[in-house]
């Protein structure tokens, strides 16, 4: 006798790895736009994290939101459906990413070893910087196929990007296709040659004469920078990436093989960095294709050299600790 299907799986569930300004932000706009039933947060913070779920779940009784939040233990969290990593030391005014990284490291080791063995279909989502390293580094120590281990990468950085070029152009910024590339960091470039609205090369949509070489060294700047000012004046980034990161959750649950610039292994550059890719429930579907002119595949190259310089330097570290 054939055997009944098996019952249709109604539970989509997220976890949340650090509980502080980043993690808190995502879990509110998750359950704000009801994009999973179950957000799991997980903190070693106990006090913090109680509070925190307190607090959210508060937010989920106007009826609003379906989804539901509690307090997890990384085991619980390597069930889910999304693991999001946002636990790290915070970025210090001034700090650059990659200070960061031999902290982070230690955090993201003892982070995946109590969740091994991970859901072989869950999809880890990497926000704690420096975001390209730890990727990277993700990969290996999930134990998951490459394709399920990406980074929010210069997605935050492009929708900087398409801010700015809004406000300029007068044109809505869900209208813009333009791309921050490379590394969520000092090494990042515009695609300048592909930027688009609507179908119109960028240049064609802007006054006359506004997309000079200093205007873009100005907007990349902005770009670039933005990050820091903001850190400058309240000590956290959190409502910009806790919107992206929600977003890119809702494109894996739906599985809506939606195109965003996102940190994953590039095997011909030997690192993570940020490019174009296809992301549905699978993670990277497939890389997209982008034509680069002379100038940003030179900015490419040097950055996955750099990407791959600050690799080796870590893993030199990481083989110093263990001996
Ligand atoms: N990728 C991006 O675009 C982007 C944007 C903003 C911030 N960030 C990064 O996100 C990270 C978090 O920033 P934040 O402002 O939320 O910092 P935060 O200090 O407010 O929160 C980090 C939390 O992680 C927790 N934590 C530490 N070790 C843990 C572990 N082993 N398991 C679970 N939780 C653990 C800490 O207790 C803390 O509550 C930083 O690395 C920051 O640079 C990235």
């Amino acid at each position: 006798m054939a055997h009944p299907p098996p019952p249709h799986r109604l539970k989509t569930s997220i976890a949340i790895i650090g509980a502080g300004d980043v993690g808190s932000t995502l879990a509110y706009t998750l359950l704000h736009d009801s994009i999973c039933t179950e957000v799991i947060m997980v903190d070693p913070k106990k006090e913090l994290l109680e509070g925190q779920v307190r607090d959210l779940g508060d937010a989920t009784y106007g009826g609003r939101s379906g989804t539901r939040v509690r307090a997890g233990t990384h085991r619980d969290a390597s069930h889910s459906d999304i693991i999001v990593i946002t636990a790290g030391a915070k970025q210090k005014e001034g700090e650059t990413r990659l200070d960061l990284l031999t902290r982070n490291l230690a955090i993201l080791k003892s982070i995946f070893e109590p969740m091994k063995p991970i859901n072989s279909t869950s999809i880890v989502l990497l926000v704690a910087n420096p975001v390209d390293i730890l990727t990277y580094f993700a990969r290996e120590m999930s134990g998951l196929p490459e394709s399920q281990v990406l980074g929010t990468g210069t997605s935050l950085d492009s929708a900087r990007l398409r801010g700015e070029l809004s406000r300029r152009a007068e044109v809505a910024a869900s209208s813009i296709d333009a791309y921050v590339l490379g590394e969520h960091g000092d090494g990042q470039f515009i695609a300048w040659s592909s930027a688009s609205i609507g179908t119109t090369p960028l240049h064609l949509t802007l006054p006359p004469n506004t997309l000079t070489p200093a205007t873009k060294a100005e907007i990349a700047s902005h770009t670039r920078g933005a990050a820091g000012a903001i850190i400058a004046a309240k000590g956290c980034t959190s409502f910009g990436i806790g919107s992206v990161a929600a977003s890119i959750c809702k494109y894996i649950i739906f599985d809506s093989h939606t195109v965003r610039p996102l940190s994953f292994f590039q095997p011909e550059l030997g690192c993570c960095l940020s490019m174009p890719a296809v992301i549905g429930r699978k993670g990277i579907v497939r890389a997209m294709r982008i034509e680069l002119d002379e100038e940003e595949r030179g900015f490419l190259v040097s950055c996955a050299e750099n990407l791959r310089g600050v690799i080796r330097g870590a893993e030199e570290g990481l083989k110093e600790v263990k001996e």
